[in-house]
């Protein structure tokens, strides 16, 4: 069944003064394993996008179906609830807490979870997650240890640690060098392999072509 399905989305922000619509009819569609990048220029409303399709935000008009079911105008309780079990999120900042390690980075995503899970389980989902991204061997290690792409691996494994079944990646390489931001952006795309969809916000073209799929954000419109 399709996953994400955005129809004529519109969404006008009001700053000080003047209300601008940033997004005038966005149509997006979105399978279970797909990946699809978002380019556009800065300004152009590529987070505003992100932060609709996370539930972080409502849409003005248009329609959002997720797994078919309407909730365009879902209520914040329901969806937090959402968030929490469809969805992972990458920002371009880690949002590590460097007193802990990267384990208990991990783990700590399951404590609110829906589900109690025992600590010991917490402690080998995290494990397995942080291996998945190819960094079982720094699980010890505190933030300020790691570097940029060890981090960003970490906020990845954070991410996906609750299996969701969309990952929201906003600029995951803007602090990363080239050849980091690579391995990062293929850590992002082998999460696909197993069926979730991956929405990856970016500047940089040759990133957004690793995507199944690259759409450009323009005048309000994803083409
Ligand atoms: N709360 C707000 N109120 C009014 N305007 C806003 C608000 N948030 C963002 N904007 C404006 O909306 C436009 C789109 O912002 P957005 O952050 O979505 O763009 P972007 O494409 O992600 O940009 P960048 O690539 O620079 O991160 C910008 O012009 C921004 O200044």
């Amino acid at each position: 069944m399709t996953l994400i399905q955005l129809t004529g989305v519109t969404k006008t922000l009001r700053g000080q003064d003047e209300a601008r619509t940033i997004l005038s009819g966005v149509d997006l569609t979105l399978e279970p394993g797909e990946s699809v990048a978002v380019l556009g220029r800065s300004g152009s409303g590529k987070s505003t996008l992100l932060s609709l399709i996370g539930l972080f935000d409502r849409p003005d008009g248009g329609q959002y179906l997720l797994g078919g079911k309407d909730i365009t105008r879902v209520p914040e309780r329901r969806a937090a609830a959402l968030r929490s079990a469809e969805f992972g999120f990458v920002f371009q900042r880690f949002f590590l807490l460097k007193h802990l390690t990267a384990l208990q980075n991990v783990s700590m995503a399951l404590v609110n979870g829906q589900g109690w899970l025992p600590r010991r389980k917490r402690r080998t989902t995290a494990m397995e997650a942080l291996e998945r991204l190819e960094i079982g061997h720094l699980a010890r290690h505190k933030p300020p240890r790691l570097s940029g792409g060890e981090q960003q691996r970490v906020a990845i494994a954070r991410a996906l640690v609750r299996r969701p079944k969309i990952l929201l990646a906003d600029e995951p390489t803007g602090a990363l060098d080239t050849d980091t931001g690579n391995l990062v952006v293929e850590a992002l795309r082998a999460t696909t392999d197993e069926g979730c969809a991956l929405v990856l916000v970016t500047h940089d073209r040759d990133h957004a072509a690793k995507m199944s799929r690259v759409a450009r954000l323009t005048d309000g419109v994803l083409a």
